[in-house]
């Protein structure tokens, strides 16, 4: 069976994961592009033979569309995730899964009134090599337990419009809920530090600022989000066990070794640090939609990502103070 897939929003990811079904993966092909500018639309959509539309609700509504990736602004994503998950089919939908608890927890309902897992959350870090093998560590209790988890989100620089918000919806948000995918339980208390800021950024920006959270067993999480770092996109995380370290690896597999001394590329975005673990996501996602199966994060990760980034705001707009994480109790559905 080939997957017939519609994309919702046709910007820069929405791109690339266009050409990373009808290039890299097997099993798929897109059959539909929808874009608020069809314009858009119908330039992702003409080359590859597919329909535009001007809206979610069309593609959605299009019977030929047998699953759909949803890459729009996060604050837009509940009405498409819901309308999909209403007509039966699988959505992948980039992170954040919404951006307010209300919007989330719409969505948990839509899904449980649809009897059946359909929503995976875009948290591609949950397919990247190197977390998979700090968790199997992790777990396999070699070294103990976690006590602490050290974690670096550097960007080379971000635009003019990019917020202070940002660096925690948009950016710290891959930490959430990468530590919350490692240590297997929930974050329930977090708050924002701001240390001296660099020069290199636009005057709004609190750049660096640390994201520090506690979980239930007590594992202190701290997450330097530095976004005009300008050498490269480099993501670092640790975790510190009773007995040892447990560290993501570089991200490239060669070392040149000459006169200037031993170095390693560094990666340019996220597109190029995660590139396989995006692949691997998408390719087990249509594998998953073939058999008629959920595979990654469940919107169950999208509700509690957005209610620590709450949390966190709300931190931010009360100098730093520490805030708790309130989840509503989890539906069982969700086990
Ligand atoms: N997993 C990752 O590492 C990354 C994830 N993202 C996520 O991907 C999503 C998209 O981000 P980008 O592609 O960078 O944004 P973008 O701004 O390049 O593209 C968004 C597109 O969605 C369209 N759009 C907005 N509202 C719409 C609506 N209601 N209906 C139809 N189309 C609509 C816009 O016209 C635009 O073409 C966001 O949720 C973002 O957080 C972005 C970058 C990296
Ligand atoms: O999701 C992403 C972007 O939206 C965000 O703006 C970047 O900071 C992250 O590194 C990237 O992975």
């Amino acid at each position: 069976m080939t997957v017939k897939i519609g994309l919702i929003g046709a910007g820069g990811m929405g791109r690339a994961h266009v050409e990373r079904i009808e290039q890299e993966l097997a099993g798929a092909r897109v059959v539909a592009v929808a874009d608020l500018n069809l314009d858009g639309a119908r330039a992702v959509a003409e080359p590859l033979g597919a329909k535009a539309y001007g809206s979610g609700a069309e593609l959605i509504a299009d019977p030929e569309v047998d699953a759909v990736i949803i890459a729009t602004f996060g604050k837009v994503h509940a009405p498409d995730v819901i309308a999909a998950v209403q007509a039966g089919k699988y959505v992948l939908c980039e992170k954040p899964l919404a951006t307010t608890i209300e919007d989330s927890i719409a969505i948990l309902e839509a899904e449980q009134a649809a009897g059946r897992k359909l929503i995976t959350v875009g948290f591609m870090r949950r397919f990247d090599q190197g977390y998979q093998e700090m968790r199997k560590a992790l777990v396999s209790g070699d070294h103990g337990y976690a006590t602490l988890v050290h974690c670096r989100h550097r960007n080379p620089s971000v635009p003019e419009n990019y917020t202070t918000r940002n660096m925690i919806d948009d950016t710290a948000i891959h930490e959430i809920d990468v530590c919350r995918y490692l240590l297997g339980e929930e974050i329930v208390k977090v708050r924002i530090d701001t240390p001296r800021s660099t020069s290199h950024r636009f005057e709004h920006l609190a750049d660096p600022l640390v994201l520090v959270a506690r979980t239930e067993s007590g594992v202190l999480i701290d997450d330097e989000v530095n976004v005009n770092i300008g050498f490269g996109y480099s993501i670092e995380c640790e975790l510190v066990m009773e007995q040892g370290t447990i560290r993501l690896g570089d991200q490239n597999k060669t070392v040149v070794r000459d006169g200037a001394g031993n170095r390693n590329a560094i990666c340019g975005s996220h597109i190029d640090r995660f590139h396989d673990a995006f692949n691997q996501e998408f390719q087990q996602w249509i594998r998953a939609v073939e058999r008629g199966e959920h595979t990654g994060s469940t919107a169950w990760d999208g509700y509690a990502a957005t209610a620590v980034v709450e949390a966190a705001l709300e931190s931010l707009d009360n100098d730093g103070r520490e805030v708790d994480v309130t989840l509503i109790e989890k539906p069982a559905f969700y086990n």
